[in-house]
């Protein structure tokens, strides 16, 4: 709860500070079953929310009305009250092939200005799945694409990812998790040394201090 509550305060004062600064901002969120708390909490949160458009780190190649669209989270949970002013930019539309899906999401992608990431307890970050046959496009931080198509083998869908200099190119990030679990994968995350591709994504972010 409290994780949930510093996170709406400084993701909320981020995106404040960008639209002063420009008028406008980008927000790119994660989804999964955690940030169900967090959503409701921001939608009530006071903002210009008509300046803010929302987007996702991630999306499972569904429909976008099933109940695993990140989409869908996003409309039943955020877009709702103050924030219901905001404009959702999902990444899939109607396609229904992987890289239809991708281009799709391309052609409507903008760089965010604030990204709140959640991980999940192998240490991924946005879709960036241990085990994905392209995590190293992923995670190679000099790729000038800012979105990947993956099928990683430990996610039930075929997914479109944020890659991870794209992150790094984005504005503010955040990484919102709770729970124990999560706390020892983050502290395995920035101790070991191993190269094993598994902790590369969370050790990543715990090296540059996200
Ligand atoms: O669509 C997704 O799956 C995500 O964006 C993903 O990166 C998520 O943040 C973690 O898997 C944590 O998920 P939970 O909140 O369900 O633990």
């Amino acid at each position: 709860v409290r994780c949930c509550r510093v996170t709406v305060f400084r993701g909320t004062k981020s995106l404040a500070e960008v639209i002063a600064l420009r008028g406008k901002a980008v927000l790119a969120l994660s989804g999964g079953r955690s940030p169900v708390a967090f959503l409701q909490a921001l939608s009530a949160e006071s903002l210009d929310w008509s300046r803010v458009t929302v987007t996702l780190v991630d999306e499972r190649l569904v429909p976008p009305n099933h109940a695993d669209s990140n989409a869908a989270l996003l409309r039943d949970n955020l877009l709702q009250g103050a924030a219901a002013a905001a404009t959702l930019q999902p990444l899939l539309d109607d396609a229904t092939d992987l890289d239809a899906a991708l281009a799709q999401a391309c052609r409507h992608w903008h760089t965010p200005d604030v990204v709140v990431l959640g991980m999940g307890e192998d240490g991924h970050i946005a879709s960036l799945f241990p085990g994905a046959a392209n995590l190293a496009q992923g995670l190679a931080p000099d790729n000038p694409a800012p979105l990947l198509a993956l099928c990683p083998p430990a996610a039930a869908h075929a997914r479109i990812s944020m890659t991870l200099a794209e992150l790094l190119r984005s504005g503010v990030l955040y990484l919102a998790i709770a729970g124990e679990d999560k706390r020892r994968v983050l502290e395995y995350a920035a101790r070991t040394r191993s190269d094993h591709g598994f902790w590369r994504p969370v050790r990543f972010q715990a090296e540059t201090g996200w």
